[in-house]
């Protein structure tokens, strides 16, 4: 998160007042994060001191959305996933409007996410991934994916006019794999849930190499599965130098497939999916790199990260170079 929207005190401690939290002690906003303003709050309430997350919803949530993640969290928390809590005021609502935007406190999750993430990391990370697919399958609510392969092309439209200031070449670089992804070769009948669909480092937290939940629901709509699986490759097996962790996928896939076994036509779609989910966020990173909002609190993400992760999964074969055994052939 990062802070686009600033809070006056006197304003949030009015907002308070709808709630049973006790009396404001301190709040701050937090940079990390890129979507959505955040603050950290501490209240007290007879004696006791308490932390919540008060989230602003910024420029790519849609407002009718929110019904949707904040009802996820909710059934994902009763079905056994460490994941914050929207928190009712008194009137029973858990949205509602600060500083013009839409707004909700949800509950303060205990941990830190892994600034280097290692293998068990991955391997709690593959086990919470599947566990979070479990959970999610009898969910009612649905969204759809605003950002799969007809979403990409406006991001594209966007930004490729800037592309080769980032990089030269960058602009036929992403038309050419942009062309490739939406030329009729995207999955349609691989088997579909609840996605999280930004479960990178700075959303999952650990105490220790102990997972202990994970955080920010605000892209989870419903896909395909394994898109999921691949988002997590691109964001948890790749070194700072960006080069591929084989070991790091091997326990992240193994400790997933524990719990979610992966079909035959899931493992054989991995490489292209990981394709189109390394340019998912390198199209978001580009656009939000080229429009940084003037006065905003936010340190925007490399998008030439995701250039050399495409690369890689552009020379993937099979699921082997992720470091599995294809189901259906002996090891
Ligand atoms: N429920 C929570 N408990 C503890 N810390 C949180 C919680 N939600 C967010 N944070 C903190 O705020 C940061 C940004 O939150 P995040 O939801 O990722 O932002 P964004 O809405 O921009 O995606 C996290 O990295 C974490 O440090
Ligand atoms: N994970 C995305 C950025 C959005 O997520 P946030 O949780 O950091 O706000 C990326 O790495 O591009």
């Amino acid at each position: 998160m990062a802070v686009y929207t600033d809070v006056a005190a006197d304003e949030l401690a009015d907002f308070l007042k709808q709630y049973d939290l006790g009396e404001l002690l301190s709040y701050k906003g937090i940079a990390e994060g890129v979507e959505n303003t955040n603050f950290l709050l501490h209240t007290s309430q007879g004696g006791k001191q308490a932390s919540f997350i008060l989230t602003l919803y910024e420029k790519r949530v849609a407002k009718n959305d929110l019904p949707f993640f904040l009802a996820l969290m909710t059934h994902l928390a009763e079905h056994g996933i460490n994941c914050p809590l929207p928190v009712k005021g008194r009137d029973g609502e858990a949205l509602r409007e600060l500083s013009g935007r839409p707004a909700a406190i949800i509950t303060f999750l205990e941990g830190m996410w892994p600034r280097k993430p290692n293998v068990t990391h991955c391997a709690g990370v593959g086990a919470a991934l599947a566990k979070m697919h479990l959970a999610g399958a009898n969910f009612a609510v649905r969204r759809a994916n605003a950002l799969s392969v007809s979403g990409w092309r406006p991001l594209f439209d966007a930004a490729s006019h800037r592309a080769d200031e980032v990089q030269p070449g960058l602009r036929t670089f992403l038309a050419a794999e942009l062309d490739h992804l939406s030329s009729g070769i995207w999955p349609t009948d691989l088997p579909e849930g609840v996605i999280h669909a930004d479960l990178f480092n700075d959303n999952v937290f650990f105490l220790g190499d102990q997972l202990s939940g994970i955080i920010d629901f605000t892209f989870a709509c419903n896909d395909m599965l394994a898109y999921d699986v691949a988002i997590c490759l691109n964001a948890w097996c790749f070194e700072p130098d960006h080069s591929f962790n084989v070991t790091k996928a091997r326990a992240f896939l193994n400790a997933y497939g524990r719990l979610r076994k992966l079909s035959e036509a899931e493992e054989a779609a991995l490489p292209l999916l990981a394709r189109g989910a390394a340019i998912r966020f390198l199209l978001t990173r580009l656009v939000d790199w080229l429009n940084v909002p003037p006065g905003a609190l936010v340190k925007p993400k490399d998008p030439l990260e995701y250039v050399r992760k495409l690369r890689f999964h552009q020379s993937v074969r099979s699921v082997r170079d992720y470091g599995l055994m294809p189901s259906g052939l002996v090891a």
